[in-house]
């Protein structure tokens, strides 16, 4: 661009561009300096080394501003045109780069995917050319007041503060990557109003921009939009407070998809304090609400937010927070009062108790004392859902497990239950490692999110083995048989019996009658048994110890056997047991009759449907999410002996 570039010289009071006119080039400053004007009125200063005219020729919009020189100014300049190529060409470039952000920005979940691909695919589109941006420290993205340029500003890197003016050193808010820069100017209602703060650069940052004749028409119709930067803003809202943080993502989205949005006349009262179902949340959209308690009156401006922090109880105490600043001053004051529009009405976002409880007992919460317990029991919920035995149990059941549990830390050595004596617990690792021992030999270790004790609830019978702690502690998880039977579903019942099947480790070889040959791999051969008594069908592997690197391939036969023995989840194969005899290692194992997924997908002969690809790399995630949770990447989970049967 440089090398395509002109001196201009321009006199004090020449036009560098004019408003209204459609922009001729795209000019860097080398020296002197010129005022920006919107409506004849300064509201920026350009000196060395800024650059002007860039955003509305890349836009293809008219100059929005007067640029007029306050001196000897000398400027380079591109004509238009070849700006416009080579921005485009290093657009297209960097097109799959900015895709790949663009599908990352967290306020695009809410789009359908359709018009999401509209979006990423915007370098495409006729009209709209994304480019990015480079800001130094202390530059001023977008100023108090600005009309902005019909563009979507997403920050890609570094960082901007929102001040109330550019020297200002007080910061209301940041913007991390993947924030959207002056979403309020973009917001419908809010239309004509102009940026609420000056967007400040932190430090070099890159914000990449998406522009067009009119970004909401080019890229999203009106209805998306409003959907979109509506519950955008509402999420900000959620997002500034402490009470919601212990929440995930998706469970902020189901709460704003709760939340009322509604337009009030000033002083239209809004809520009473005094019902049950009252409102407990409220965000300031548009105007002002006024909160009026029995000792003050609260004020609270666009961005505000009101909240009563016993949230479900019918205690009526309100605590006011104000989200426009970086520190949430919090207060409570006494029984709260009216909530009312301001004097000029306002437009808000309001979760009465009653579609609050809605929303959280739907994503499986329901109501504790304070939203910091919901949080953490929502928490808890997911972990328990990692848990392999508890994946067939309803949330509902989730929860009363989750009541019923008792934590308890116990020390390396400790025996938490012992072969022979009688018990009737189960026990779920939250963290440690434990051994596994029959008759003195150790069959399996247990980790994070495994369990055991289940025989002992189905079963009136003797624990079969005993668990030994093996690191420094174990945190576990201890249900009583009560609480277990509550929960106790058909399909967990067989999980729990098809499982300890496969545990039984007292199988030998004379009781198995091979069937025959499934697959020969790098180290032995894998048949198909059948055990004599039970009839129970496993894989087994076998290592020859004589011939060429014998005793290396049993070394190796031997080591993924023990990294087996650590692994316990419906998709990593189970180990039933080793065995050694002078000639052969052999591995027992679970067997998988949905054949390898490579096959599989030869035989499907077509790309594979969107549906079908999620769920095969669904369960090859939850596979490797386990072996990261027992600490193990060495072992390579179902993929070849498929899933497919999962
Ligand atoms: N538990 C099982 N159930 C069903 N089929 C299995 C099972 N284990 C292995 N197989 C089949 O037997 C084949 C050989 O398995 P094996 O574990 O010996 O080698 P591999 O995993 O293919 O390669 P490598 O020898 O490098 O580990 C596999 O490709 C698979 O199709």
């Amino acid at each position: 661009m440089a090398s395509r570039m002109q001196r201009f010289d321009f006199g004090l009071g020449d036009a560098v561009l004019r408003a209204g006119e459609a922009g001729t080039r795209f000019y860097v400053f080398a020296s002197g300096s010129a005022h920006v004007l919107q409506d004849g009125a300064v509201c920026g200063r350009l000196t060395r080394g800024c650059t002007v005219g860039g955003g509305a020729l890349a836009a293809k919009v008219l100059e929005p501003f007067d640029v007029v020189a306050r001196e000897h100014t000398i400027a380079f300049g591109i004509e238009g045109a070849e700006f416009f190529n080579i921005i485009s060409e290093n657009a297209w470039r960097s097109r799959s780069e900015n895709r790949g952000f663009v599908e990352r920005v967290p306020i695009f979940q809410f789009l359908p995917t359709w018009v999401r691909e509209r979006i990423t695919s915007a370098a495409g589109h006729a009209d709209v050319t994304p480019y990015s941006e480079v800001v130094e420290v202390g530059e001023v993205v977008l100023k108090e007041g600005q009309m902005d340029f019909p563009k979507i500003r997403i920050l890609k890197s570094g960082k901007l503060s929102f001040r109330r003016s550019p020297d200002s050193s007080h910061t209301l808010k940041s913007f991390e990557a993947g924030d959207i820069v002056g979403a309020g100017t973009l917001l419908p209602w809010r239309k004509g109003l102009g940026a609420a703060a000056t967007v400040v650069a932190e430090c070099r940052s890159e914000i990449l921009c998406i522009p067009g004749e009119d970004v909401k028409a080019a890229v999203i119709d009106e209805t998306v939009h409003t959907e979109v930067f509506t519950r955008t803003f509402m999420m900000v809202g959620l997002n500034q407070l402490k009470t919601f943080s212990g929440l995930g993502r998706a469970h902020k989205i189901h709460l704003v998809r709760a939340m009322e949005v509604k337009d009030y006349a000033p002083h239209e009262l809004i809520d009473t304090g005094l019902s049950v179902s009252s409102v407990r949340y409220a965000h300031v959209m548009l105007g002002s609400l006024r909160s009026l308690e029995t000792d003050q009156e609260h004020d609270l401006g666009v961005g505000q937010v009101f909240l009563a922090p016993e949230l479900f109880s019918e205690q009526s105490v309100s605590k006011c927070c104000a989200v426009d600043s970086c520190s949430c001053k919090e207060r409570r004051v006494g029984p709260r009062g009216v909530l009312r529009a301001g004097s000029s009405g306002c437009k808000a976002a309001t979760l009465s108790k009653g579609s609050l409880v809605a929303a959280l007992s739907e994503l499986g919460v329901s109501p504790v004392d304070s939203l910091d317990d919901t949080a953490e029991l929502a928490e808890d919920m997911l972990l328990a859902h990692r848990i392999p035995i508890f994946r067939h149990l309803s949330n509902e059941q989730v929860q009363l497990v989750l009541k019923s549990f008792v934590p308890r830390c116990y020390a390396r050595g400790s025996r938490v239950i012992e072969q022979g004596e009688l018990g009737a617990s189960l026990y779920v690792v939250a963290s440690g490692v434990l051994e596994v021992q029959i008759n003195g030999r150790i069959v399996r270790t247990l980790g994070k999110n495994g369990s055991f004790g289940d025989r002992g609830l189905l079963f009136e019978e003797p624990r079969s083995a005993t668990v030994t702690v093996v690191s420094d502690f174990a945190v576990l998880w201890c249900l009583d048989k009560a609480d277990f039977l509550n929960v106790l579903t058909e399909d967990l019942r067989s999980e729990l019996v098809k499982r300890m099947d496969l545990q039984d480790a007292d199988v030998v070889l004379s009781e198995l009658t091979s069937i025959r040959l499934i697959g020969v791999g790098g180290f032995g051969r894998v048949s198909m048994v059948q055990h004599k008594k039970t009839g129970l069908r496993y894989a087994l592997k076998q290592v020859r110890k004589m011939g060429p690197h014998g005793k290396l391939k049993a070394q190796l036969a031997l080591r993924e056997s023990e990294l087996l023995a650590e692994m316990d989840h419906p998709f990593t194969l189970q180990l039933v047991r080793t065995l050694e005899t002078t000639r052969s290692v052999y591995i027992l194992t679970d067997l998988i009759t949905g054949g390898d997924l490579y096959t599989a997908v030869l035989e499907i002969g077509r790309p594979l449907a969107h549906g079908e690809a999620q769920f095969y790399v669904g369960s090859v995630l939850l596979a490797l999410e386990h072996l990261h949770d027992r600490g193990s990447a060495a072992c390579v989970p179902r993929l070849e002996a498929g899933e497919r049967d999962a």
